[in-house]
């Protein structure tokens, strides 16, 4: 891999026989890089349109727009629905300005879905991963509907096998040698350097010699960057709603420090290979758009692992760089348990089957324990066979509780926030713990609370289900979560009706050939169905035990 691929090799050999230009723009090429690789750069950035003065005078006010509207925090629901309205009509004007660098950079995107042009790509990515040294000799690429790419044995392979390995040098992070890197002054945490590498291999195109692997991937996402207004209302009322907008409104934010610090804020950049971030800013500048970084953004979450880093001192402890890995990232989940691992002697990411798989099955592997929350906002699909799946419910001390302090001492204890987000869960828990644990506390008379503080070591006891507590107690502690979970049902149908969720689905079920907007829709029906039903099932779990 590296710098060295057959492909860029060629490609090199090609433009200095066409042309031979060892400066550009008055600037000779840097000690760091060779007068042929900044010559490529100058190659790849004029394939890109450049906006006139008065789009870009557009778009720097709406940029503005944005920031000042993504400043204010929502103080409750309905402002942060009126907020994620706005900011979708501001992305959408964005949008229609910087079409034309959204054509050039991420061409493609219609609502259809890929797989079929993304599979025709995929004999040139395996040639590249295998004189990579990719090993994956059992496994091949293919389309499973409902999945998009996914990998399929065509061997049996058995329990523990080992079936993939992909070395340090094709794993794709910030530690590769790069000098894109270290953009601007933005403190970035290590996914969102990953995004902004990605995103500079996409607009460097035929250049990149990361670019067998980015013509295999998806042009287009189901993560809630993606929703329409419309899709998203499917979610209000849901735990999922905030979680959503919270991230379209961070990942917006980031998009416009960007920009900004790239129209704005810097000096335009020759791409100089002397100065760190010049080539990254290089680039930014002349390919950046909103649809690219929604695009990049999504890769990384619905692809990312963590890979230890290897820039670091011995002495300090372990850290992790997120990566994507070529080959690996078209496995698909399943419920079972995590194989793969990196393997630091030998510098590769291994991975073995959880299951023993015959011939032309789809091979999974397991992402790891995620609610059907976290995997919708963060993965953009649910697992409906979710064994980890819960439902997140906010609880919270009143300020104006004369008792809280007294309250928050027992919660201190039980290692419980005094205001939390505590887990629903499915059969046969129903209620976490914690979460009943706090509303016992919360719950407790004055006579209660003194009695429970005078011997703090007990307060373990709390998190027990058959912790001996008096009756008056127990029955408005399960009175309290049974009119908290109806409460929650009945916003679940003010938005859409139990009956009206099954006859969607069933609806949406019976096509074939489904378009992302429509894998988009099943996916909400399908997360409001689970939610649901782990709510109405601790509902009535929180009606018998108060009968009790
Ligand atoms: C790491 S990629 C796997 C390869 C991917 N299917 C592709 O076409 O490139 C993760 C994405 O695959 C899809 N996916 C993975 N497991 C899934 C599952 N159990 N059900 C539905 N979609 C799944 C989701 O879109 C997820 O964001």
């Amino acid at each position: 891999m590296g710098k060295n691929t057959k492909r860029n090799k060629k490609t090199k050999q090609q433009l200095q026989q066409q042309q031979s230009p060892p400066q550009q723009n008055g600037v000779t090429a840097s000690a760091s890089g060779t007068a042929s690789e900044d010559f490529e750069d100058q190659q790849a950035a004029s394939s890109l349109p450049s906006l006139n003065a008065k789009k870009r005078s557009q778009l720097n006010k709406l940029i503005d727009e944005l920031l000042d509207l993504v400043e204010k925090q929502p103080a409750n629901p309905n402002e942060e629905w009126k907020q994620y309205e706005q900011l979708q009509q501001l992305l959408k004007q964005i949008m229609i300005v910087e079409e034309p660098l959204s054509q050039a950079v991420c061409p493609q995107i219609t609502d259809h879905p890929d797989d079929q042009s993304r599979l025709a790509k995929v004999e040139a990515f395996s040639a590249w991963a295998k004189d990579g040294g990719v090993h994956s000799e059992g496994l091949e690429i293919a389309i499973f509907p409902g999945y998009q790419l996914g990998l399929r044995a065509n061997r049996p392979l058995a329990k523990e096998e080992l079936v993939l390995s992909v070395p340090r040098k094709l794993i794709f992070s910030e530690e590769n040698n790069s000098d894109c890197r270290l953009f601007g002054k933005m403190t970035q945490a290590t996914h969102l350097n990953l995004a902004y590498d990605l995103l500079i291999e996409k607009i460097r195109g035929e250049f990149s010699e990361w670019r067998p692997y980015i013509d295999v991937l998806p042009a287009k996402y189901s993560t809630v960057l993606y929703f329409t207004t419309k899709q998203m209302e499917r979610l209000r009322g849901t735990a999922a709603c905030s979680l959503a907008l919270r991230q379209c409104r961070v990942i917006a934010k980031q998009y416009a420090f960007l920009y900004r610090y790239a129209h704005t804020l810097a000096e335009s950049s020759t791409g100089n290979r002397s100065h760190p971030g010049e080539r990254g800013l290089f680039f930014t500048q002349r390919g950046l758009c909103y649809k690219l970084y929604r695009w990049a953004v999504s890769t990384v979450m619905t692809r990312q692992n963590l890979v230890p880093s290897e820039k670091q001192e011995a002495q300090d402890s372990p850290k992790f760089i997120s990566a994507l890995i070529p080959y690996w990232d078209m496995a698909n989940h399943r419920p079972g348990k995590i194989t793969s691992f990196y393997a630091a002697v030998s510098r590769q990411l291994e991975c073995t089957a959880q299951e023993a798989v015959a011939a032309g099955e789809q091979f999974f592997i397991y992402y790891g324990d995620r609610s059907n929350t976290d995997l919708l906002v963060h993965n953009g699909f649910v697992d409906v066979n979710n064994l980890k799946d819960y439902v997140n419910i906010r609880v919270g001390l009143s300020p104006t509780d004369a008792l809280a302090a007294k309250r928050a001492s027992i919660l201190d204890k039980l290692n419980i926030r005094h205001t939390a987000e505590l887990r629903v869960l499915p059969a046969p828990d129903f209620i976490s713990k914690e979460l009943l644990a706090f509303v016992r506390v919360f719950k407790m008379s004055a006579e209660q609370l003194d009695h429970w503080c005078s011997d703090l070591e007990r307060a373990g006891d709390l998190l027990h289900i058959d912790c001996a507590l008096e009756t008056d107690h127990e029955t408005r502690t399960w009175q309290f979560l049974e009119d908290r979970l109806k409460l929650l049902l009945a916003v679940f149908d003010k938005e859409m009706r139990e009956a009206d969720e099954v006859k969607e689905l069933s609806q949406l079920q019976l096509k074939d050939g489904a378009s992302l907007g429509q894998e988009i829709e099943l996916m909400l029906l399908l997360y409001r169905r689970l939610e649901r039903s782990i709510l109405a099932g601790a509902l009535q779990y929180a009606q018998e035990h108060r009968k009790v």
